[in-house]
């Protein structure tokens, strides 16, 4: 279970500069006020354009920056102050997959699943089941230089999942991905969601209206900073009045985001 609340976060980025000038510093404000609340056995989708702010509040959610405000609990435990007991319950899947070239995909997944405090044999009989649910028989002992953005991808979801994490947390996950890659991924997922697949809390963040309205049960629309209007896609449609999901997500997230941008 994942609950984000009013989180918010601003950067300071460098502008312009030049050999002659210094360049000068510009306040961001990524995330104004961002609210998730995902339980467990359900698919949430945080949908928003780009620099929405979505990136942002799951690299929060992953500990990698603290929040300016807010708080982010995962099963009861607040990241900020339990961060290792936190990201313990959790499989990030980030936008860099990282993966170890000189290593095959068995290896990655087992040396992840050796950071996490597996035994050996524990992490590699993991790394099978795994390479079953992802289709992955045919790569897992080859070598991930070389590998295709699908297989790169594959093997970095094994490696995130080889603790069991009750929770997954995905940014972008199909970025890159054929139809038949982001099928594949979409049938994970929900496996892992349904009671078989161990009921687990899963929230991805993407902006790709189909991929939301094919997976989420709950979706969380974020634009310019904030999250502004959440439901499944069926109240959504409703909220916004319209009865195509495309149509609504633009009024939901473009009418907030022109009304928002003068806050
Ligand atoms: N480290 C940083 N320094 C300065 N600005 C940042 C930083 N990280 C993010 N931003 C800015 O914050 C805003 C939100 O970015 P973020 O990556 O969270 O959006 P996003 O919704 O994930 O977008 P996308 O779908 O394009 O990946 C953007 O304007 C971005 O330029």
């Amino acid at each position: 279970m994942i609950l984000i609340e009013n989180v918010s976060k601003q950067f300071t980025a460098k502008t312009g500069g030049s050999l002659l000038k210094r360049p000068t510093k510009q306040l961001v404000q990524a995330v104004k006020s961002v609210t998730v609340d995902a339980p467990s056995g359900r698919i949430t989708g945080l949908l928003g354009p780009n620099g929405a702010g979505k990136t942002t509040t799951l690299r929060m959610l992953g500990g990698l920056f603290t929040p300016d405000s807010g708080s982010i609990t995962v099963d009861g435990i607040a990241v900020a102050e339990q961060p290792r007991q936190a990201l313990a319950r959790m499989g990030i899947l980030g936008d860099a997959h990282g993966l170890y070239p000189r290593l095959s995909a068995r290896e990655n997944i087992i040396y992840f699943g050796r950071l996490q405090g597996m035994a050996a044999d524990a992490a590699n009989a993991r790394a099978e089941d795994l390479a079953r649910l992802l289709d992955m028989g045919k790569i897992l002992d080859r070598r991930t230089e070389g590998f295709s953005q699908g297989e790169r991808m594959k093997t970095a979801l094994a490696r995130s999942l080889v603790h069991d994490p009750a929770n997954i947390v995905l940014d972008e996950p199909t970025n890159g991905l054929d139809v038949l890659a982001t099928r594949a991924l979409r049938e994970a997922l929900r496996h892992l969601r349904s009671p078989a697949g161990g009921g687990k809390c899963i929230v991805f963040s993407t902006h790709i209206m189909q991929e939301v309205e094919q997976l989420c049960e709950h979706v969380v629309i974020v634009a310019n900073g904030r999250s502004v209007a959440e439901g499944t896609v069926e109240q959504l449609l409703e909220q916004a009045g319209e009865r195509k999901f495309e149509d609504a997500f633009v009024k939901l997230a473009f009418d907030q985001e022109l009304n928002g941008a003068a806050a």
